[in-house]
């Protein structure tokens, strides 16, 4: 019954639109697993050699049509964004707080553009010192340890900075504690459906999840008697007013709250992963980002102690370009998928309503129609500017990431003090790539640090 159905929808046509080629495969899970174990490039790749660029399947329970060139990536985050919502496995939208409908709600959207506006350049720009002081005091840290576990060290780093920024709260044993808390829902959304079932790690990352919005509100209420002159985006979502003239809740600012770090710090460690995976492995590309980039810079200051400024930060081109290839070849965010709010035709493609649209940002990046020699890490390629959307590590349209100035300014002033002060080798074994939530190095790169002896400044 369950393909007939399917199979009902594919032969029904809107203008002469149609359903494209693919696998419908089992009931409900549909190719669930596949994608999982495979990863998406190389399901993307098997099923784009067979269907054609565009295909269906059926993932995290619902009807999907991939897509995965520059043109669909326009018509699905900007032109005809309206047509969709944003989709999450219900699992994992259960751990977000997260509800389809969200984006209509009037406090949420004017939430939504709040946030957008407040992680403004000038903020970032602003933050350069006290980001500064957080990478200084993690990565003395790492010097005592005879086995960093990178993971685990970049997201102190990458949790604290997004605290500050985003709340104005300085470290303490309450905020490590909420870190870690973070940390076992992130690893929940690991694991491929899952079921509230008491004694799973599901239903204690749900009891994680109570948790950090009990912290989440202990932030708001301490930050509503603190007053602080810099103004936070904290601050500004506590301002806001509904159309009746009533500020916004405290439940639904701590679920916010919840929802913009998680955004905040997990990709951001990650991105510090691949970082120092792809430097360690191309050790003429990390000694021309130390010794012609950042010992240049730090060989320019007068102290040690002196920190990084702004013109520090944009005078980093050649580190720049490390972390742009790393977004491109790591595909930290793999894929975005929307879901359809009313029948589509797109080019004689039809969306029919309640289904998917998955983007395939892997591919797109992967691709050698758009990137030469795609697997090959060179950041010089971003010397010249990208085709148009073939690059978005960061989506596009206007859900695009509103964090993405911090999370490179974070990446170049951790890199400054990294290369400058350090040498490090990788002292795991590969153990692979998982992909869900987003891309990232199971084990978490296991490295040994040494003090530099010439850090003499
Ligand atoms: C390397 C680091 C990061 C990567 C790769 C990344 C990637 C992304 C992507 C791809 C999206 C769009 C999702 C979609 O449209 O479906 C997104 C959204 C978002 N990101 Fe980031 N992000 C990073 C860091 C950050 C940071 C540092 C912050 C906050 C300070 C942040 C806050 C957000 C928020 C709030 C959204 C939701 C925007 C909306 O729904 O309108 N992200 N991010």
């Amino acid at each position: 019954l369950w393909r007939k159905n399917c199979n009902s929808v594919q032969i029904n046509k809107l203008h002469g639109a149609q359903v494209p080629k693919g696998n419908w495969s089992l009931p409900w899970i549909g190719e669930s697993l596949t994608f999982y174990n495979q990863g998406p490039y190389q399901f993307y790749s098997q099923h784009i050699a067979r269907y054609g660029r565009t295909f269906r399947t059926h993932l995290m329970g619902n009807p999907t049509i991939v897509m995965s060139t520059p043109e669909a990536a326009k018509f699905l985050l900007t032109t005809q964004q309206k047509s969709f919502l944003v989709f999450m496995p219900p699992s994992v939208s259960r751990l977000m707080g997260f509800r389809s409908t969200y984006k209509q709600e009037a406090m949420a959207a004017k939430m939504n553009k709040t946030i957008h506006e407040s992680l403004h350049f000038e903020l970032v720009r602003n933050k350069v010192a006290k980001v500064d002081r957080i990478a200084r005091w993690v990565l003395s840290s790492w010097e005592k340890q005879p086995c960093v576990v990178t993971y685990e060290e970049t997201k102190k780093f990458a949790f604290h900075v997004a605290l500050d920024f985003i709340a104005g709260m300085a470290p303490s044993p309450e905020t490590m504690k909420m870190m870690d808390d973070y940390s076992y829902i992130v690893k929940a959304m690991e694991t491929f459906m899952q079921f509230n079932i008491p004694g799973t790690s599901y239903h204690k990352a749900l009891e994680k999840r109570q948790k950090v919005l009990e912290s989440s509100l202990h932030i708001v209420k301490k930050r509503r008697l603190e007053q602080s002159k810099e103004k936070c985006p904290l601050d500004l979502l506590m301002e806001l007013e509904d159309d009746n003239g009533d500020k916004i809740s405290d439940d639904l600012l701590q679920v916010q709250l919840f929802q913009f770090m998680f955004g905040a710090f997990h990709s951001t460690s990650v991105l510090f992963v691949w970082i120092l995976k792809f430097l360690g492995e191309n050790q003429l590309i990390l000694q021309q980002v130390k010794v012609a980039e950042q010992d240049t810079l730090r060989i320019g200051k007068t102290s040690p102690e002196d920190p990084l400024s702004w013109t520090d930060i944009v005078n980093m081109p050649l580190t720049s370009r490390v972390i742009q290839e790393t977004l491109r070849i790591a595909n930290i965010a793999p894929f975005m998928t929307r879901q359809a709010t009313e029948d589509i035709n797109y080019n004689g493609i039809w969306i029919p309503k309640g289904w998917c649209v998955q983007l395939g940002l892997h591919y797109l990046h992967l691709s050698p129609e758009y990137h030469k020699d795609p697997l090959k890490f060179d950041p010089s390629r971003f010397q010249a500017p990208e085709k148009p959307v073939t690059f978005l590590p960061f989506g596009s349209g206007v859900t695009m990431c509103p964090g993405r100035e911090l999370a490179k300014m974070e990446a170049l002033v951790f890199l400054h003090y990294l290369v400058t002060t350090y040498s490090w080798e990788n002292i795991g074994s590969e153990k692979g790539i998982k992909y869900f939530p987003t891309s990232s190095l199971k084990g978490g790169l296991p490295i040994k640090i040494s003090k530099l002896s010439e850090y003499v400044i």
